[in-house]
């Protein structure tokens, strides 16, 4: 079996904030689909000088600033490829074709329409995911105008993605707190995900739902439909791989530092960097984490952070 091929490829956007793909040519492997312009790193080549050449040699233009996206192992009948995707924050040069392929400047939301490579799923997920992730702080139920006054401040300061996590609470009270977060999110274009309750969340018409590492080990497939967000909190390699297998849309990973409440035996961002590496889903950092680890955690290959106290004040 020849090792795995790295292709790195570049996320360029418009003023519009429009993406640019680019079109596979005919006799070329997955002909016809549409792509991140990139292509094969060299031999003993670094990513970021790879992705620099490539960028340059099919469309002309000059990458000033990059960073880490999503790397995303991928198994094709013909060959086993490292899909290794950075966002371009800075270019200059207007981009051609330069080797004849179609160029398109596409909306994000249209993304999922477009005809892509398979390997691209995961990709057109992290795209749409926010680089931070708010768990709600385990309260007491008679404090839900707290929750919901902590939900709407997250939200002001530029949350896009809650987690309502209150595992203690009567289910009746927690569809209370669901329906008003519900709004609050709503009115800030901010998604939010119902812990451990995959019924509750379809009931109340959430975004999706996050699940603890023992309910998700119950599924064998898929919980929701494919038009609603399925996290998945895990803790080593044999729960992101049965996270995959059940159609999780990404996962938390933890804890990479020590927090007041766990004990569990921390990963650090060099063992958290190993794990993701094979997963094929956006994988955010949680445990310890602060606003100011965001580059850290790119740099090992997360989405972002998640976490509890660190996004809540
Ligand atoms: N550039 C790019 N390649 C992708 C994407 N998704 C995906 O599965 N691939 C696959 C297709 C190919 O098997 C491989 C990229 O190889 P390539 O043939 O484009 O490589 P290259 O640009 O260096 O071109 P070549 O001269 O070696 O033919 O990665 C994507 O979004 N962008
Ligand atoms: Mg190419």
């Amino acid at each position: 079996m020849p090792a795995s091929v790295h292709v790195v490829a570049g996320v360029l956007r418009d003023a519009g904030g429009r993406v640019l793909l680019a079109r596979r040519p005919p006799g070329k492997h997955l002909a016809g689909l549409w792509e991140f312009p990139g292509g094969k790193c060299d031999v003993g080549e670094a990513p970021v000088d790879a992705l620099a050449r490539e960028l340059r040699e099919e469309l002309g233009v000059v990458v000033e600033s990059a960073r880490p996206l999503i790397a995303v192992p991928h198994r094709y009948p013909e060959q086993d490829i490292l899909l290794d995707v950075w966002q371009v924050s800075a270019w200059t040069g207007v981009p051609h074709p330069h080797e004849g392929q179609a160029l398109a400047w596409v909306e994000q939301v249209a993304l999922a329409q477009v005809a892509m490579p398979a390997a691209d799923r995961p990709v057109i997920a992290a795209l749409d995911l926010p680089d931070r992730y708010l768990i709600t702080p385990a309260m007491a139920p008679e404090a839900l105008e707290e929750l919901l006054a902590g939900i709407e401040r997250a939200c002001r300061r530029g949350m896009r993605l809650v987690q309502l996590r209150q595992p203690h609470w009567p289910r009746a009270r927690l569809a209370e707190a669901a329906r008003g977060a519900r709004g609050i999110c709503r009115a800030h274009g901010a998604r939010l995900l119902l812990n451990g309750d995959v019924q509750l969340a379809m009931v109340l018409g959430l975004d999706g739902a996050h699940l603890p590492a023992r309910v998700a080990a119950e599924l064998i497939q898929r919980p929701l439909p494919a038009d609603r967000w399925l996290g998945v909190s895990c803790h080593d390699a044999a729960e992101l791989l049965h996270a995959v297998r059940i159609g999780a849309d990404f996962a938390t990973l933890s804890p990479i530092f020590p927090t007041p409440d766990h004990e569990a035996p921390t990963l650090g961002w060099e063992r958290f960097a190993d794990l993701v590496a094979h997963a094929p889903m956006p994988v955010y950092a949680l445990g310890g984490m602060e606003g100011e680890d965001i580059d850290a955690a790119w740099m090992a290959g997360a989405q972002g952070i998640a976490a509890i106290r660190g996004l809540w004040t």
